[in-house]
């Protein structure tokens, strides 16, 4: 057999699009196994966190440097990366209109803002919001063979939605399994090095919502309620869904707390106050943020502008939010991983 160096020296010739050194010192490639007898090569690659585009240019780059070289005719190249360290963050409410989708949204970018690398799913597949928030309604995801490629967005966060599937306003009357099979693709799709995903759920504690948890395995649920007590109650079951099905509460956030009046700045508390703080505490579950009723949250929202990527006081409440859950996620990440 002959020696494999040229053909590694050949290989180490590719930059390694992460780190920018060779494939080889950087470990993405081991040296190709070399058959000369049927002058073919085998090359192991480490593809852990490249996009689709990198992994093709860098087939096509191995391909390219390696055939012909001592007459090698073919090469062939095996794939493989790490079980992604990719966690799934659910938001859930027991009841819709409480603000879950805005504050999902709103979530995904502020970590973003604090250096992580996340992506949105709208699961909430009866009533899809996310595109309209995200600014990217109308797009099409395009898939790479079974799988979807999220759709990138203008604050950084790609995300992939119902709505991207479907026309405008058709209403999706979909049964469990076909929801549980859409929201699967959602899931599974090609996120490449995302860490987080911050999965936007349907309202409420029924099929679609317990299918997705039990298959998906979330590292973690938030749980969005009003400090009205009907809200309460309904994020009560919530928090019992996810507890029966032993995922573990990030913790509960109170959207529309205190309404600060934009003419004379008196803040008066229309849903009242401090109710989903309380209900926190009795159930023992963390309480992570709170968010006020303003007209500034409402518009920016309905604008495509998330209020979480502007510079104003407004996006206070949301990175202070994404960083408990950065907080949650490194204290239970330090034992273990
Ligand atoms: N803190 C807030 N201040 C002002 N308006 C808000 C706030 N949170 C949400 N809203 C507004 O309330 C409405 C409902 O919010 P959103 O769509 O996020 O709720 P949801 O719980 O996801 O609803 P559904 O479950 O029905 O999809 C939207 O018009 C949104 O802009």
């Amino acid at each position: 057999m002959n020696s494999p160096d040229p053909f590694a020296a050949a290989l180490d010739t590719i930059a390694d699009p992460a780190t920018g050194q060779g494939l080889i010192a950087s470990g993405r490639a081991a040296p190709p196994r070399v058959n000369m007898a049927d002058r073919t090569a085998s090359v192991i690659l480490d593809v852990t966190g490249l996009s689709a585009d990198d992994r093709a240019a860098i087939e096509r780059a191995i391909r390219g440097k390696l055939i012909g070289l001592d007459g090698l005719r073919d090469v062939r190249i095996a794939m493989t990366a790490e079980k992604t360290a990719r966690k799934l963050i659910v938001v859930g409410s027991g009841k819709g209109g409480v603000g879950k989708s805005t504050v999902s949204a709103n979530i995904a970018i502020a970590l973003k803002r604090l250096g992580m690398k996340v992506g949105l799913v709208d699961a909430d597949i009866y009533g899809p919001s996310q595109a309209r928030l995200m600014a990217s309604e109308g797009q099409r995801p395009e898939a790479e063979g079974q799988r979807l490629l999220p759709i990138a967005t203008r604050f950084g966060v790609p995300m992939l939605s119902m709505a991207h599937l479907v026309k405008p306003g058709q209403a999706i009357a979909w049964r469990g399994p076909m929801a549980g099979n859409a929201l699967g693709q959602l899931i599974d799709a090609d996120w490449g090095d995302v860490e987080i995903l911050i999965v936007d759920l349907p309202p409420g504690t029924g099929d679609v919502q317990l299918s997705l948890i039990q298959k998906h395995k979330p590292a973690g649920a938030i749980i969005v309620s009003t400090p009205q007590d009907l809200a309460l109650i309904d994020a009560t079951r919530a928090i019992d869904l996810f507890q029966q099905a032993t995922v573990p509460i990030v913790g509960v956030v109170e959207n529309m707390a205190g309404y600060a009046c934009p003419h004379c700045g008196e803040v008066s508390d229309p849903f009242g106050a401090g109710g989903a703080e309380a209900a926190a505490a009795e159930l023992e579950v963390p309480f992570i943020g709170r968010v006020p009723l303003e007209i500034a949250i409402r518009k920016a929202s309905d604008a495509g502008q998330p209020p979480a990527a502007s510079g104003e006081a407004v996006a206070q409440p949301f990175l202070d939010i994404a960083g408990a859950l950065m907080g949650w996620l490194n204290a239970k990440a330090s034992p273990k991983f």
